[in-house]
C-alpha cells in the first residue's frame, strides 16, 4: 500500500495522471519527475497508480457530494485526496489542506474551486462503506470477452485482483541463495510483499535473481530448456525469459525488433553474469545460422494480463488494433514453425486475458498445421483447472487469491512431428 503523500509527491502524482489523460503510460513518464528526490518520485508513481486502481470507487463517493462535474485537473485532486483518505489511511486534516492548496495552484479556475474542494472532501472524510464498493470495472472491450469466456463472477474476481495490485516476484538463478523474507511459490518463483526497493535487496548486485512475475516465469519452465540446447527467444526484450534460458546453460539467441529494448536485455544479462547472442531484427525476417532445438515465442500482445502492475492500461487502450495484433501473432507462429527442426518444440506465450490472443491462436494454428501437437503442461505448482481443453495453460490474476494473485497469461507447448 502506498503511504499518504507529501506535497511534492502529490504534485508529481497529479502530473502523471494528467499525462495518462494525454495518452502517456506511467512507464512512458518515468523521467518526467526526475527533478524530485527519488523517494518522492517513487511515492508519486505509487499514488498515481492507486488513484487509477480506485478511480471508479472515488468517483462513486465524490458523485454524491459534487453538484457539477469538475474540470479534469480538479477532479484528479479530488480523486487523489479521496483515495489517500479512504484507501491509504491518510489523516483528513492534512489531506484536505493539501488538496485545497493544490487546487489553489491550478490558476483562476482552481482558486474559484477551493471552497468546493474543501467542503466536498470534508464530507468524503466521513464516508462509510468504501470497502464494500465494487472494484474498478474493466473497460467494455475487455470485460465482454472475459465475461463471455469465464462468466461474471470471474470478471469480478479479476477486477478485485487488479485493484489489489501485484506483489514483487523474483526468479532466482539456479543454486542462488534464498532472499530473506521472500515466500517461495509452488512454481519456483520468490514473492515479496509491500513496497520494496529492488536495488537494495540482497543478491541484486550479484545478479542472483531478476524481477519477473510468477506467471511470466512459466513459459520457459514449460519449454523445459536443457544445458547446451540451441534456443531462440523470439520477441525477447526486456529479457526475463532470456535470463531464464541462459541460466540453465542453453545457448540462447534473443531476437527483438527494438534495439533500444535489446539494450535492456544486455544490461540484465550483464548484471546476472549470463550470456546470450542478441539480434535486433524483425522475427518475420530472421532465420538462424545454425539449426535450433527449441523456440520460445513471447508474442507482442494487448498486455491485458498485466493490469495489476499497469493500472493505466485500461485508460490508454480502447481495444482498437486487436485484429492487427492477432494477425501478427498468427504470422509469428507460422514463421517460428518454419525455423523448428522435425520433432522440435515451440512455446507460444502472451501476457493477455483475451482468448483471441491465446486459446483461439492455438486452435487456429492446429487447424492450419494439423500434424502439430500440443503437449499438456506437467509443471510443479500448476493446478489442473488451469489447463485448457486445447492443452494450453491459462493463468488469471484471480488465481492464487490468498497468495497475492499472478499476471494473466496464456501459453502452450507445440511439437512438430518427428517425420516432417
Ligand atoms: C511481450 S514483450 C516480450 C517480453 C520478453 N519476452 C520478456 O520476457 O522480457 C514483446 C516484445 O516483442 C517485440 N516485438 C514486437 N514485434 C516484433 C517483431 N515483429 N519481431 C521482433 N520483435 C518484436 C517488442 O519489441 C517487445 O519487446
Amino acid at each position: 500500500m502506498a503511504k499518504p503523500g507529501t506535497d511534492q509527491a502529490r504534485k508529481g502524482a497529479l502530473r502523471l495522471l494528467q499525462g495518462v489523460r494525454d495518452g502517456l503510460s506511467l512507464s512512458d513518464q518515468a523521467g518526467a519527475l526526475k527533478a524530485l528526490p527519488a523517494v518522492d518520485q517513487a511515492r508519486a508513481a505509487r499514488l498515481a497508480a492507486e488513484v487509477l486502481r480506485h478511480r471508479d470507487r472515488a468517483d462513486a463517493v465524490l458523485s454524491t457530494h459534487v453538484n457539477r462535474k469538475p474540470a479534469p485537473q480538479i477532479a484528479d485532486v479530488l480523486r487523489l485526496a479521496t483515495v489517500e483518505m479512504l484507501e491509504l489511511g491518510g489523516a483528513a486534516y492534512g489531506v484536505v489542506d493539501a488538496a485545497v492548496s493544490l487546487t489553489r495552484g491550478l490558476g483562476r479556475r482552481g482558486q474559484a474551486a477551493t471552497g468546493m474542494v474543501n467542503a466536498v472532501l470534508r464530507k468524503v472524510a466521513q464516508h462509510q462503506g468504501w470497502a464494500e464498493l465494487p472494484p474498478q470495472r474493466l473497460p467494455d472491450w475487455l470485460r465482454g470477452p472475459v465475461v463471455a469466456t469465464w462468466g461474471e463472477d470471474a470478471a469480478l474476481a479479476i477486477e478485485a485482483a487488479h485493484q489489489a495490485g501485484a506483489p514483487l516476484d523474483l526468479t532466482p538463478k539456479p543454486g542462488a541463495a534464498q532472499v530473506e523474507g521472500a515466500e517461495p511459490l509452488p512454481t519456483g518463483s520468490l514473492r515479496l510483499r509491500g513496497p520494496v526497493q529492488v536495488s537494495a535487496l540482497p543478491g541484486f548486485a550479484e545478479g542472483d535473481w531478476w524481477v519477473q512475475d510468477a506467471a511470466a516465469a512459466l513459459p520457459v519452465r514449460l519449454l523445459d530448456p536443457q544445458p547446451g540446447e540451441r534456443i531462440a527467444d523470439l520477441c525477447a526484450a526486456p529479457g526475463g525469459k532470456t535470463l531464464q534460458l541462459a541460466a540453465v546453460g542453453a545457448r540462447v539467441t534473443a531476437v527483438d525488433v527494438s534495439p533500444t529494448r535489446l539494450k535492456r536485455v544486455a544490461e540484465n544479462l550483464r548484471r546476472c553474469r549470463l550470456a546470450a547472442d542478441l539480434v535486433a531484427a524483425d522475427v518475420l525476417d530472421w532465420r538462424p545460422d545454425t539449426p535450433l532445438d527449441a523456440i520460445l515465442l513471447d508474442a507482442p500482445c494487448s498486455a491485458t494480463g498485466t493490469i495489476r502492475r499497469h493500472p493505466d492500461l485500461p485508460f490508454l487502450r480502447d481495444g482498437s488494433g486487436l485484429a492487427d495484433l492477432t494477425g501478427l501473432q498468427a504470422r509469428l507462429i507460422d514463421h517460428a514453425l518454419t525455423l523448428l527442426p522435425p520433432g522440435g518444440r515451440l512455446v507460444y506465450a502472451v501476457c493477455s486475458l483475451l482468448p483471441d490472443e491465446g486459446e483461439a491462436q492455438i486452435a487456429a494454428a492446429l487447424a492450419r498445421h494439423p500434424r502439430l501437437t500440443v503437449e499438456a503442461p506437467g509443471l510443479p505448482g500448476i493446478e489442473p483447472g488451469w489447463i485448457t481443453p486445447e492443452g494450453g495453460l491459462r493463468l488469471r490474476p484471480d488465481y492464487w487469491p490468498d497468495r497475492g494473485g499472478m499476471d494473466g497469461f496464456f501459453m502452450a507447448r507445440l511439437r512438430r512431428p518427428a517425420d516432417g
